[in-house]
């Protein structure tokens, strides 16, 4: 497969090792400063870039025609835009704010377990996150995505960022040399405490999970999910 990475920082790297070790060729890359190779040789492009970059690189590929997956996160209140030019392209798209397989496994735990602990009023449910001190964004994406999920079946109203208001999910940022990507959901009582958490050791999870979304999106019209690649239920 003949890959562009928009986006050469840490995430377009790591993909660029594991998709040249799986036999793919990179024929494209770019950051915000300068671009080697052909663009229109892509036959998928691997987005990885920033907020402010994200919706001009995916609008890039969709109006050369070349199906994209886009990783980077904190651009979301455009997705609808993004959703109708592919449309409009009749072109192929998948964005997750994260690609790695365990966390995506992660999601459907942390709906189960909400859904379990919805009777029990006595648990009050809260998000932590902890990311390396480059990150741009806050909340993480992953943190946004594990909220919706216990939303659906709590009686809290939203999340917000740093909150104490008793209708509002709790999500708590935090910044530390060199994190990959934790999330950590926990249930508190004055009894006890119970908690799911999801570690991620290296950046390798993300980036071959997006190779996994580039090889499934290459031949397909449409917009599709994480959940579609990995033919999770929903
Ligand atoms: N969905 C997922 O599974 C994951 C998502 N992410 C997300 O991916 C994004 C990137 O993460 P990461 O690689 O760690 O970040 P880095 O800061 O390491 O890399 C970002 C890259 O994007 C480039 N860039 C910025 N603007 C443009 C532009 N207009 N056109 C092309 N390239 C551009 C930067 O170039 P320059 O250096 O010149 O600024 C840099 O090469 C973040 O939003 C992060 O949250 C990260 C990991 C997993
Ligand atoms: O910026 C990162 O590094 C990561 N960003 C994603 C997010 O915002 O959820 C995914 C992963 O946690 C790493």
């Amino acid at each position: 497969m003949k890959i562009a990475l928009l986006g050469y920082g840490k995430m377009g790297k790591t993909i660029e090792k594991l998709a040249l070790e799986k036999g793919h060729a990179i024929v494209f890359k770019s950051t915000s400063e300068s671009s080697e190779g052909n663009f229109n040789d892509a036959e998928v492009a691997i987005e990885f870039s920033s907020p402010e970059a994200a919706v001009s690189n995916i609008s890039k590929a969709l109006d050369a025609g070349i199906p994209v997956v886009s990783g980077t996160t904190g651009w979301l209140e455009k997705y609808g835009e993004m959703v109708k030019l592919c449309e409009k392209r009749n072109g192929s798209f998948i964005t997750a704010s994260n690609f790695s397989v365990g966390v995506n496994l992660f999601f459907s735990i942390n709906e189960y377990a909400a859904k379990l602990m919805a009777p029990w009023k006595d648990y009050n449910v809260s998000v932590e996150e902890i990311h390396h001190l480059q990150k741009k964004d806050a909340p993480s994406g992953t943190a946004i995505t594990i909220a919706e999920g216990i939303l659906k079946h709590s009686d809290k109203k939203d999340w917000k960022l740093n909150t104490s208001e008793e209708n509002s999910l709790n999500i708590t940022a935090k910044r530390e040399e060199d994190v990959k990507g934790t999330h950590i959901v926990s249930f508190d009582s004055s009894i006890d405490t119970i908690s799911l958490k999801h570690e991620a050791h290296s950046r390798e999870g993300f980036a071959l999970g997006a190779i996994l979304a580039a090889e499934y999106l290459k031949d397909k019209k449409g917009i599709f999910t994480m959940k579609d690649v990995l033919g999770i239920e929903d």
